[in-house]
């Protein structure tokens, strides 16, 4: 099939890759110029293991040919599917932001309406199938809907919107992306399940685990993308709150829930406590859920209670760190600015309020990140940045472990450069040693 995929960022770039690994024929649009230079070039805008492989296989020079990337929508019309996977920030107040995604939605029914009405290759019929698979609230789908459909003018009848959520890691992307759980359509019609079926029949084809395609509504759809993230999240505050009463106790938090989770109607994933939740989805998908539901009053008191308990853990660990020395005027190392492993993406990693809370005390704060440092001086251009965690070690009176990066298990020697070795583990990576001075945050 021929797809266009409007944005390139995580999801877009991911979604083209493996959908021209797939065997169909994509064009990633995307307004940057430099993520189109990127992926033209056969590489990717962004780290994500094995998404440059992929690149380098269908784009660029050399490729197979079946991925190029522009900003222009020009290939909107000619596609048999087009995907929308811009992204959908929060508001100040947590709600979402849908400017983007809606302006980018109103070009994609605009492109539509330049189409001749002839009935394109390939497609049997002359409708257009516009996939959101950006993460939007169900109010937000009839936005962006409507979007569509204004930009589509006198063709607008012949469009249909439909939902698609995501549920990839970043980090693991391209193997959740080709392995999924499970896959949900959001469709008004059976054409356009049956599309999207199509569509994903090479992929499921090929995945171990044949995963269960959910046919459901629109709005519904997009409700389970958010139920899900709600409870992944609140899963992993509950495993703190937990943790944070183990600690009082002098019990192993993890101990007690690697058993908890032998338990078949808990499951063991997603019980690690420690520093807490980051990164682009987890905060603005709950804040948002809570923010609709603010909005038909009602009060989510269990939500609200899961982002209580993951705004407090950066602090918790900051006063351990307290409890073993005066930081103002000290080197202090943070090791992982990342909002978790395998990802250069920093947004709302815990890495950021440690680091804030650091320099209220007046330390001299040292980060350290095997590949987020780059995005990390955006925020903070003033912190120094080492470029080894040995560098960031030497001269230390205090390290702070917020990403469980596997390098840093490995650290060992490492710490004997420090002035004073007090190492505050938020993630439980690193090896208890009788010379260091070693606290973990639910340990
Ligand atoms: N990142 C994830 O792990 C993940 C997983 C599942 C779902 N999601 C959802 O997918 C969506 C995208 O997330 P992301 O992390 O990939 O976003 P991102 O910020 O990494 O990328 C978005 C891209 O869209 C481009 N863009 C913005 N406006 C555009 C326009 N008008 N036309 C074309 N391109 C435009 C930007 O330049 C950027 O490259 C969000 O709704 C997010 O919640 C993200
Ligand atoms: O036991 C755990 C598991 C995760 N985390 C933290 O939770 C955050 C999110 O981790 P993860 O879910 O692995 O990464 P994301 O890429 O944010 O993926 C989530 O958000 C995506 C965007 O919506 C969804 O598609 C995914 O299904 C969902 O897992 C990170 O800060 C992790 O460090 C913990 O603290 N303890």
């Amino acid at each position: 099939m021929r797809v266009s995929v409007v944005g390139s960022g995580y999801v877009g770039t991911t979604l083209a890759a493996c959908l021209a690994d797939a065997g169909h024929d994509v064009t990633a649009i995307d307004i940057d110029p430099d993520v189109v230079a990127a992926i033209n070039d056969g590489h990717a805008a962004i780290h994500e293991p094995g998404l440059d492989d992929l690149l380098a296989e269908h784009a660029g020079n050399g490729g197979s040919g079946r991925l190029r990337a522009t900003t222009s929508y020009d290939a909107v019309p000619d596609s048999d599917v087009t995907f929308l996977a811009v992204g959908t920030p929060s508001n100040p107040d947590g709600s979402i932001d849908l400017a983007g995604l809606s302006a980018a939605a109103e070009t994609t029914g605009e492109a539509l309406a330049g189409t001749t009405g002839e009935t394109p290759a390939g497609t049997g019929d002359d409708r257009h199938l516009v996939v959101v698979k950006s993460t939007v609230t169900p109010d937000g789908v009839a936005t962006i809907r409507d979007a569509v459909r204004r930009g589509a003018g006198t063709v607008a009848d012949r469009v249909e919107v439909a939902t698609n959520p995501e549920f990839l890691r970043e980090g693991t992307a391209v193997a959740d992306f080709r392995d999924p759980d499970k896959v949900v359509f959001g469709t008004e019609s059976t054409w356009a399940a049956d599309r999207l079926e199509s569509l994903y029949e090479p992929l499921l084809e090929s995945t171990a685990a044949d995963a269960p395609v959910v046919r459901t509504d629109p709005e519904t759809a997009v409700t389970i993308k958010y139920a899900n993230n709600a409870f992944l999240a609140s899963k992993v505050s509950l495993a703190n709150d937990l943790g944070n009463i183990c600690k009082r106790f002098g019990i192993d938090a993890y101990e007690v829930m690697d058993a908890v989770g032998l338990d078949d109607r808990i499951g063991a994933q997603f019980l690690r406590s420690g520093v807490g939740w980051g990164g682009s989805c987890f905060p603005k998908d709950v804040d948002a859920l809570r923010a609709v539901a603010r909005e038909r009053e009602y009060e989510p008191a269990m939500l609200d209670a899961a982002v209580a308990v993951n705004d407090g853990q950066p602090e918790r660990m900051l006063e351990l760190l307290d409890g073993h020395v005066d930081v103002a005027g000290e080197r202090v190392a943070v090791l992982g600015l990342a909002f978790k492993p395998g990802t250069d993406d920093t947004r709302n990693s815990r890495a950021i309020p440690v680091i804030e809370g650091l320099e209220e005390r007046g330390a001299e704060v040292v980060g350290y990140d095997p590949v987020a440092t780059e995005t990390m001086r955006e925020r903070f251009p003033d912190i120094e940045y080492a470029d080894s965690a040995a560098a960031a070690l030497e001269g230390a009176s205090g390290a702070l472990v917020v990403t469980d990066w596997d390098e840093f298990a490995a650290l060992d020697d490492e710490f004997d450069a420090m002035a004073e070795r007090v190492v505050i583990d938020g993630r439980r990576i690193i090896e208890r040693r009788d010379e260091i001075t070693y606290e973990g945050l639910t340990w």
